[in-house]
């Protein structure tokens, strides 16, 4: 009786894209715990308190959604999808793989690892079906399904149990349309903010690290040595690491640059309680160190250089082509620092192309700050020897990174995808931060160095006015205030901040407000 009643209560659950499943009876003989839960409707009746009474008991009371997703077993180690760690861009020829289970960061040479998926198993079931599986997936609280990560769990950890995954319901983020900044400043009517930043911790390293944790908890269930996870942090990996092992009960460890991160981004690891140690030294030096100290000690590193956390922010990027109904856009414009989010969106977006969904990617910019901008002066040798430097510092806090471990990814990312590098002073940053909150955003330093990118390619006439533009914004203004206001209090060295906003300080008298406001009103009129 409970069960019948979940199933008819289900099928009220108002998924827009229930037609859309119906179509594919492939999907009910492979999901079919998913499919009764979207579209196994008997019922038509017009009773509408029937259906939100059906709808308050879809399970009963005593379970919660963990547990519900565990009786229906939502497992799809039955269709033979997996996953492995082979070295990054190896020979075809090469052998060499490792088990997700085990704990490792590096290749035997000693290069980068990237995640590999049974493409074989995956192309079993064609471009339509997994369109229509993702779609089916959006706006719900169905664990795991409910998160934008983990509604793609078979493209991303296809083995782990729903039982071992942490999750915030990440992803999902706003695929905001800029219609104002577009017009005003581009002349463009398609240019779109990927919101990845008004997420859980504010950044999008969640869509990262509910992967990397979750395997963490697998791990630790598997009694393999992990004792903590740790990371060198600019702030935001730092933020997303410390929430995640708080909500999984998982010891953190946060190696964060003295003084180099904002007031916001460094109280998030202390309130979440993780251990955090503040260095004398960059994020360049944070990162060499918790390498050194994760070789000696069991803490697993949570850093992109780990390839797991890549397979997470992988799904922004095919969020983007979901979000626009499986259209491609032409650009997509991603800020860069330690180089792992580039190469994530390539490897998104190439799976949609490879698994049938779309057939082409999009151009990829990346977008550095002029101070720390390694890629870029690697991009204008024209791909000649790469040379770590030693950032300066830069507004774009996050991004200050001189020698980033994904060097190797996002030149791959780059050059298959016809990519461009751009970079940003701390004028053209600020000003375009500036710009793109005086049309009712509030962006992030970093998103304005995406945007600086946009601005300089079209005015150089590469981004054509009615090019589809996806800028993704990393992280939420809200962490990074202070910079917002020395901008508009005018009070950086050697800036003009020329859009500027400065509050008018005024005496507490009614003549002397009537006085400004008049001032001000006139000078809003229209001409
Ligand atoms: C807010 C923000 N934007 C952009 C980036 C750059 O991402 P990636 O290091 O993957 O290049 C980072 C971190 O480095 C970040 O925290
Ligand atoms: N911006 C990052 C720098 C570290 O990047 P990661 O992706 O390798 O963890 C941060 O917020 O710490």
């Amino acid at each position: 009786m409970a069960a019948s009643l979940m199933l008819r209560t289900s099928s009220f659950s108002l998924n827009p894209n229930s037609k859309s499943i119906r179509r594919n009876p492939r999907i009910h003989d492979h999901f079919p715990s998913i499919i009764s839960s979207s579209s196994s409707s008997s019922s038509s009746s017009s009773d509408s308190s029937h259906k939100s009474t059906l709808l308050k008991h879809r399970r009963p009371a005593d379970e919660n959604i963990r547990e519900e997703a565990r009786r229906q077993n939502y497992s799809t180690h039955q269709h033979g999808f997996s996953a492995k760690y082979v070295p990054f861009n190896a020979d075809p020829s090469s052998t060499e793989s490792y088990s997700l289970d085990e704990i490792v960061y590096r290749s035997r040479s000693g290069g980068l690892l990237d995640v590999q998926h049974d493409m074989d198993a995956l192309k079993k079931f064609d471009g339509q079906y997994w369109k229509s599986l993702f779609d089916s997936r959006v706006g719900k609280t169905t664990w795991p399904y409910g998160s934008g990560v983990w509604s793609k769990k078979e493209w991303v950890l296809p083995e782990i149990d729903g039982d071992d995954i942490i999750s915030a319901f990440e992803g999902n983020s706003n695929l905001f349309w800029a219609e104002r900044f577009g017009k005003q400043f581009l002349g463009m009517n398609d240019l779109w903010v990927k919101h990845c930043g008004i997420s859980h911790t504010g950044s999008f390293k969640d869509l990262g690290m509910t992967v990397l944790v979750s395997q963490v908890n697998r791990l630790r269930k598997m009694n393999r040595p992990v004792v903590g996870v740790g990371c060198a942090s600019t702030g935001d990996t730092s933020a997303a690491l410390a929430a995640y092992c708080a909500s999984a009960g998982i010891p953190s460890i946060v190696f964060l640059p003295a003084n180099r991160i904002s007031i916001a981004q460094l109280v998030q690891p202390i309130a979440n309680g993780s251990f955090v140690l503040s260095i004398d030294t960059d994020f360049d030096g944070c990162m060499q160190l918790i390498r050194e100290v994760t070789a000696e000690l069991p803490i697993y590193l949570a850093n992109s250089l780990n390839s797991l956390r890549l397979e997470g922010q992988k799904t922004a990027a095919i969020e983007i082509l979901q979000q626009f109904d499986w259209e491609v856009p032409d650009w997509v414009i991603v800020p860069g620092g330690n180089l792992g989010n580039i190469y994530a969106f390539y490897k998104g977006f190439l799976m949609c192309k490879e698994l049938g969904l779309v057939d082409r990617i999009p151009r990829l910019v990346c977008a550095q700050a002029a101070n720390a901008n390694p890629l870029y002066l690697h991009y204008k040798s024209g791909w000649a020897e790469f040379k770590a430097i030693k950032a300066n510092t830069t507004f774009a806090s996050a991004i200050q990174i001189g020698d980033p471990v994904s060097i190797d990814r996002a030149v791959f990312a780059l050059r298959n995808s016809n990519g461009i590098v751009e970079e940003a002073t701390e004028e053209e940053l600020m000003d375009a931060m500036a710009q793109a909150d005086s049309t009712g955003m509030f962006i992030c330093p970093h998103t304005g160095v995406a945007l600086s990118a946009l601005i300089k390619l079209r005015n150089s006439g590469v981004i054509k006015p009615t090019d589809r533009t996806v800028v993704v914004s990393t992280a939420h203004g809200l962490k990074f205030t202070q910079s917002k206001i020395d901008y508009h209090s005018k009070a950086i060295p050697d800036m003009a901040c020329r859009f500027a906003n400065t509050p008018v300080h005024v005496k507490a008298d009614f003549g002397s407000v009537m006085d400004v406001l008049t001032k001000y009103l006139l000078s809003k009129a229209p001409k």
